[in-house]
């Protein structure tokens, strides 16, 4: 009964969030999750929530730095009658990772894995230049041990959510896109990024005294190997589109103004593979990872709370966000 009840809670709680994502009632949405106790309540619920490698969102609400206004951070245009949805993120000005955006991310990517008729997702960015600065560095500076925990569980989601989506996922890289949002770009199936020598794509924590997590390390591996990932990793490389394709990084270059439309075209061949034994081969590719990373997933939250908030981990962050901000000014 209890089983059964918790099921019905959590199918209900998550038709509302999603509903509430998608008609922008986040108004609503806060109101009746005020209760912190029945939220808390709800957010176990939910996060526990696991078949397949494919997991639950947390529904985490935070007002934002520059993100405390209602509109959308995503915008999604799906085509019912080719079953590709295309994800815009449009979280200005560099598409930062932030909680508020994580959050919506993770309810949008279910919304869709939930629709049948849904099949492919292309991921790619509203603001010029950049798909996405990565992780939001405001998240993690100066904030409260529950907010690096929010936060860190948001991230987690996310990564989660897009490395086990059953839909086809391409990354149409249409900016620079280091750290989280090289991440994001290879959880998807598949990467095409603009031509621009401008543009980079990598990972540069270590340059300013931070680590990716183990998770990070390990899907990386997958695709660019030990040894990139390795020197990428340890020395917090970023690379100009035609290096990040020498070593795999990315999987095509294209001029900037195909991208989109390359991306489109390349899913369309996907598309036309069998569903179930594209499915089947895609959880028998990356189940390993997933279990792996799910059976230390409290632990790399410990391990991230503990490394974010020691002082030393804190002032780097402080001069690294100086000096983004020095560069403008
Ligand atoms: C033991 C280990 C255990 C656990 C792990 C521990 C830690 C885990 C950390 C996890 C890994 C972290 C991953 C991350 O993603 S950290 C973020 C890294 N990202 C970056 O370093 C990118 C920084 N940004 C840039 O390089 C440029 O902004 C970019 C994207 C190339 C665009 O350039 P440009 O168009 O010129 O824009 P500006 O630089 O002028 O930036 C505009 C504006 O945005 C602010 N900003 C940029 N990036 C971020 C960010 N990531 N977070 C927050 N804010 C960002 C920037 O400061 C400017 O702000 P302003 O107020 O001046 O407008």
């Amino acid at each position: 009964m209890d089983a059964y009840k918790s099921s019905v809670d959590f199918a209900e709680a998550t038709a509302f969030l999603s509903h509430a994502c998608y008609e922008q009632d986040k108004m609503a949405l806060r109101a009746t999750l005020k209760n912190k106790s029945i939220l808390s309540g709800l957010l176990s619920r939910l996060s526990s929530c696991s078949s397949h490698g494919r997991v639950c969102v947390s529904p985490v609400l935070v007002a934002q730095r520059r993100n405390n206004s209602t509109s959308p951070k995503l915008k999604v245009d799906f085509n019912q009658s080719t079953g590709v949805a295309v994800m815009h993120m449009q979280n200005p000005p560099v598409n930062s990772l932030s909680l508020g955006f994580l959050t919506e991310f993770c309810i949008a990517v279910e919304k869709l894995e939930m629709d049948k008729s849904c099949r492919g997702l292309i991921l790619t960015s509203s603001q010029p230049k950049v798909f996405s600065a990565g992780l939001d560095i405001m998240d993690m500076y100066g904030k409260k041990l529950e907010q690096y925990e929010e936060f860190w569980r948001a991230v987690q989601e996310m990564w989660l959510k897009l490395y086990s989506s059953n839909m086809v996922t391409i990354a149409a890289i249409n900016g620079s896109s280091p750290a989280g949002g090289c991440l994001m770009s290879l959880s998807c199936d598949y990467r095409i990024m603009a031509d621009n020598p401008r543009y980079s794509i990598g990972f540069n924590e270590t340059q300013f005294g931070i680590v990716v997590p183990v998770w990070c390390k390990e899907a990386m591996t997958t695709i660019v190997g030990h040894r990139n990932t390795e020197l990428t990793l340890e020395l917090g490389l970023l690379y100009n589109p035609s290096d990040a394709l020498k070593i795999g990084l990315v999987d095509q270059l294209v001029p900037e103004d195909q991208v989109l439309a390359t991306a489109t075209k390349t899913m369309t061949k996907w598309l036309a593979i069998p569903d179930h034994a594209r499915r089947i081969t895609k959880s028998m590719m990356r189940k390993p990872t997933i279990d792996k990373i799910m059976s230390i997933r409290e632990a790399d939250m410990q391990q991230y709370i503990s490394f974010i908030s020691k002082d030393s981990t804190q002032k780097m962050l402080g001069t690294y966000l100086e000096m983004l901000k020095k560069k403008r000014g």
